[in-house]
């Protein structure tokens, strides 16, 4: 190695320690001292770890000065500092059962024990305050800070109710001195309700419930504090002059005896083994509290154990946290894309560069219309925040403006449409833009997809491919020649073997006896989804009595309202929509509502349910098709009206909502209890 300027992969390396650190500080200042990050934390602990691994491979070039040896934070100003009488650390993370296994292994080594006891808490997202009791009377409430100094928030601590302003009395003396650590934090209920009175307001939104509790904290006017619903768990003891204590455990106990709130979740593990399966017993089930975390906190239990391992520059080696996967990702713009689809409504797709997001990669996330494009702002080129809506389609939280380079390209509706070159008009009163052209191709490929989905007529084998196939051979030109196939037609495309064309062609020919409800849902009324297609159905019993039905008829129906009315009634008023449902017919399909449901004691009658999260037996189809087999209704939204709401795991905003309307929440097993009693 040369003196002075090092080897390029020492200098390629100095370069990125320098990049991280430069990032680090950025977003520490904006998370600690703003309370307004711009990135989800686990891109934040991604910066980290790689900084880490750095500083490990060229030990040289690690500073103390380094966010890797350092607590994060520092005082705010405004207020008085307090030195805290012994320091407040972070935590180390591990990210999987193999890490934690690592963590465990480290702990056995160094203190040369097999079997080592644990305590397993809730890794309560919010922020550590270290609490000061004199003579048993709270006397300093400070901030983390730097681990060392904090800021001094007495006043507005004093404002939180869990908090005791005096410890109780307990059959052992009060210590003299006593540090009590914990987290406080802001339930998700008065999170989303502070939200939206500051949305009304017109205020800055707070990005989570920890910079809430962290901005609510620091209110120089703890009038503000004690309107912000705050709360505090235990989690650790600092000096404790005059109490002798042998666990962490015990600890606890002492505390709880003193009149602090202990987290109920906290759990005395026996060993490893025991600490993973209760972290994996965790897995999904975080949203069914009414508080977020981030993790669990695995910590040695024997005090003389801790004392043995101590710290490293900025955690304790007897602790770890163990982080759960990430429900947000970043990620970059590339493209935004144009779909036209079954009504010719112009659908806008961002097309992101690959990103593992909750155990899968994501390449693309919907942008619904232009309306949502403006309003967050998204450009081409653009980090962003992506996550999981209703854990399943990816969707875009927010852009990362600091991230922009001023290279972005922002977005425009085209003015043609990307499938027929005709011009492209926005509905008036609505977000969308439509193809003008009736005869747009991707509006008949996107009709005959529907028509042959899952919960249309539901012809197996018969998906977008074969049906782009089937398209451009000229061989189905509208829904009726799906029954005009012949097996050598099918056999001639592509890819398609003469068993699979048998096998497609008994789907189509099995699908003419759907019944009337899927077939009306199928034929893409505009309006008309599953739902009020079967309460036509069960109605008119015939696609040719509803054709001929008056307005009068079909608006006196539950749920059919003036807007699904007149499209039935233009729909039956297009020529080619009666030839169509001729040709159906004399092709052998079956127009009429066959299977007469049932009637079932409608015990649910006037009950709005409200159904979220996945249950565990039942699809919520299934769930729906109950609820209104038996006389109840199903909406899409909580609110005050809801009577009901069916939750599974993982159920998101609408569970928080419920509880915060305090409307009844049941689960699966309740639901069937309900219902049994109809037959
Ligand atoms: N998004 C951003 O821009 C940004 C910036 C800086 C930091 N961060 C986030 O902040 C965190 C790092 O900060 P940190 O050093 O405070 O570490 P940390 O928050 O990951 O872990 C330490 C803290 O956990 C808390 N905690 C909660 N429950 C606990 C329990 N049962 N026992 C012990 N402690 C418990 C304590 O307050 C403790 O100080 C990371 O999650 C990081 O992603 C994010
Ligand atoms: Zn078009």
């Amino acid at each position: 190695m040369t003196e002075g300027t090092g080897s390029k992969p020492d200098r390629d390396a100095a370069r990125e320690i320098e990049e991280l650190r430069r990032l680090l500080e950025y977003h520490s200042y904006r998370y600690y001292v703003l309370d307004a990050p711009e990135i989800p934390d686990s891109e934040y602990d991604r910066y980290f770890r790689r900084l880490t691994e750095l500083e490990a491979a060229y030990p040289h070039l690690l500073t103390p000065d380094s966010p890797t040896q350092r607590v994060g934070g520092r005082p705010a100003e405004g207020f008085a500092k307090s030195t805290h009488l012994s320091p407040l650390y972070s935590l180390g993370n591990v990210f999987s059962v193999a890490e934690l296994q690592s963590f465990h292994s480290r702990i056995v080594n160094m203190l040369d024990i097999e079997t080592i006891e644990y305590v397993v808490e809730l890794k309560i997202d919010g922020l550590a305050m270290n609490l000061t009791y004199d003579q048993g009377a709270l006397t300093r409430g400070a901030t983390r800070g730097d681990g060392v100094i904090g800021e001094d928030v007495t006043g507005n601590i004093r404002t939180i109710r869990s908090i005791p302003l005096a410890l109780r009395q307990a059959d052992f003396p009060l210590p003299d001195v006593l540090e009590v650590r914990g987290e406080v934090f802001m339930p998700r209920a008065a999170f989303n309700r502070l939200n939206r009175e500051r949305e009304q307001k017109g205020e800055a939104l707070f990005a989570n419930p920890r910079n809430a509790a962290a901005g609510s904290l620091r209110q120089l006017d703890p009038r503000i504090t004690a309107g912000r619903t705050l709360d505090f768990f235990v989690h650790g003891i600092g000096r404790h002059d005059g109490l002798t204590l042998e666990s962490y455990n015990q600890g606890m106990d002492v505390l709880r005896q003193l009149g602090f709130k202990i987290n109920p979740y906290c759990r005395l593990c026996r060993n490893i083994q025991e600490v993973i399966d209760y972290c994996d017993s965790w897995a999904g089930k975080r949203a069914e509290l009414p508080y977020d975390i981030d993790g669990l906190v695995i910590k040695v239990n024997s005090l003389d154990m801790q004392a043995g391992l101590g710290f490293t520059a900025k955690d304790p080696r007897w602790a770890i946290a163990f982080k759960f996967a990430a429900e947000q990702a970043v990620t970059v713009v590339e493209d935004i894309l144009i779909r036209v689809g079954r009504t010719g409504v112009l659908t806008p797709t961002a097309l992101l560069q690959p990103v593992r997001l909750a155990g899968s990669t994501v390449s693309r996330a919907t942008l619904h219309n232009a309306d949502y494009i403006a309003e967050k702002d998204i450009r081409i080129g653009d980090t962003v925040i992506i996550h999981k809506a209703g854990e399943i389609i990816p969707e875009v939280v927010s852009v990362v403006a600091s991230q922009r380079t001023g290279r972005e390209k922002s977005f425009e509706m085209p003015k043609t449409c990307p499938e027929c070159e005709s011009p492209v008009a926005r509905l008036e009163s609505e977000a969308a833009y439509k193809c003008t052209n009736p005869h747009c191709p991707a509006l008949l490929r996107e009709k005959l997809i529907h028509f042959a989905s899952r919960d249309a007529m539901d012809i197996e084998g018969l998906g977008p491919a074969v049906i782009n196939s089937l398209a451009d051979a000229g061989l189905v030109k509208d829904v009726a020649d799906f029954y005009r196939l012949q097996a050598p037609d099918i056999a001639r495309l592509e890819r398609l073997g003469e068993k699979s064309a048998q096998n497609l062609l008994a789907a189509i020919e099995a699908s003419k006896f759907q019944g009337l409800s899927r077939l009306l849902f199928a034929l893409g009324i505009r309006h008309v989804g599953s739902k009020a297609a079967a309460i036509l159905a069960r109605h008119f019993r015939t696609a040719d009595r509803l054709a001929v039905a008056e307005s009068e008829e079909l608006t006196a129906l539950d749920e059919i309202g003036p807007k699904i009315a007149d499209s039935i009634l233009h729909y039956f008023a297009q020529p080619e929509n009666l030839e169509l449902i001729s040709n159906l017919q004399n092709l052998g399909v079956d127009t009429t509502e066959t299977q007469a449901a049932p009637v079932a004691k409608q015990i649910l009658a006037g009950k709005t349910f409200v159904l979220t999260g996945t249950l565990p037996t039942m699809t919520r189809e299934e769930a729906a098709s109950v609820i209104e087999k038996l006389g109840g209704k199903v909406s899409a939204s909580v609110s005050k009206k809801t009577d009901f709401v069916l939750a599974g795991e993982q159920a998101g905003s609408k569970l928080d909502k419920a509880r915060e309307l305090g409307v009844t929440v049941i689960d699966e097993g309740q639901f069937l209890e309900l219902t049994a009693a109809a037959e």
